[in-house]
């Protein structure tokens, strides 16, 4: 797992779209995808490797991409930005961006930032407390991590309500959390999570587990890994005891943009 330096990192790609997931969906943004995680989560629709060049479509919606070398200096970061107009926000995303916090500290731009992360590394959270406007911050259920064994549950617990807590919402940031569930996803395992982190999100957001390589425009495909609507509202019904509890599917994968 590559992460960067302070004056470098290795980007997947660079590309201008609208955002598709929790609260903000529809806004304006420009997306930075760090290549390498930490985690490997079954669910997971994205390709953060590093092949050694970074996808950058200049022109937004165009499909059209320049390979630029990698790995990507913060000046060249920022240039690469220069040509989004119009923006809301620019979405760190990955891959998992906190592990790039040292190179994320650095960059100076025109937009606020927005971190898309699975609030797993504290100590990388804690460089980024005054950089952040937005933190859209996962909640990742242990049994959708490959690899993740029993004695490790605990760790990654504190290691997430320490992450909202060091980048909770305040008067300069919004921080939401984002749930996925699938058909297995019980309340038994998501009301402790969802009650640890209540105090530090301004709402909770269930995002259905889209399946992957399949066709999402079809809603019910017969053997769905996707939760029923019957169970997804009753998860939602408990969690609006403890939170705004808002049920948001992935509306990019429905659209087909980027
Ligand atoms: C690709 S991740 C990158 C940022 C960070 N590593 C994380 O997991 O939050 C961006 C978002 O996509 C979500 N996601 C990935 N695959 C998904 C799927 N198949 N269905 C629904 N959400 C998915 C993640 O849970 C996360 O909220
Ligand atoms: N349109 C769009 N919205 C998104 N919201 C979160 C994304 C991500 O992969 O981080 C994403 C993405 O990849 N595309
Ligand atoms: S943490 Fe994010 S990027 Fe990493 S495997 Fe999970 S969903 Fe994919
Ligand atoms: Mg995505």
């Amino acid at each position: 797992m590559a992460a960067s330096d302070f004056t470098s990192a290795p980007i997947r790609e660079v590309f201008c779209s609208v955002q598709g997931e929790g609260p903000y969906v529809g806004t304006r943004q420009a997306f930075v995808r760090f290549s390498g995680c930490n985690l490997n989560c079954n669910y997971c629709d994205t390709d953060f490797s590093n092949p050694g060049t970074c996808n950058y479509e200049q022109v937004e919606g165009s499909g059209i991409f320049e390979k630029i070398k990698n790995p990507v200096s913060i000046s060249q970061l920022e240039s690469m930005l220069k040509p989004f107009k119009k923006l809301h926000s620019v979405s760190l995303t990955g891959g998992e961006p906190l592990l790039h916090a040292d190179f994320i500290e650095k960059l100076n731009l025109d937009s606020p930032l927005y971190l898309e992360s699975n609030m797993t590394l504290p100590e990388q959270a804690r460089k980024l407390t005054e950089k952040v406007a937005y933190v859209s911050g996962d909640f990742k259920l242990p049994k959708l991590i490959r690899g993740m064994g029993s004695e490790a549950r605990e760790t990654h617990m504190e290691n997430t309500v320490e992450c909202f807590r060091l980048l909770r919402k305040n008067q300069s940031r919004d921080c939401f959390c984002k749930v996925v569930v699938d058909s297995n996803t019980e309340l038994e395992t998501v009301t402790p999570a969802v009650e640890a982190i209540a105090p530090y999100v301004s709402c909770v957001i269930l995002q259905p587990e889209t399946p992957i390589g399949r066709d999402v425009t079809n809603p019910r495909p017969s053997q769905s890994i996707q939760a029923s609507v019957q169970n997804i509202m009753e998860l939602q019904k408990s969690l609006l005891e403890i939170i705004d509890t808002r049920v948001i599917p992935q509306t990019h994968r429905m659209w087909g943009c980027l």
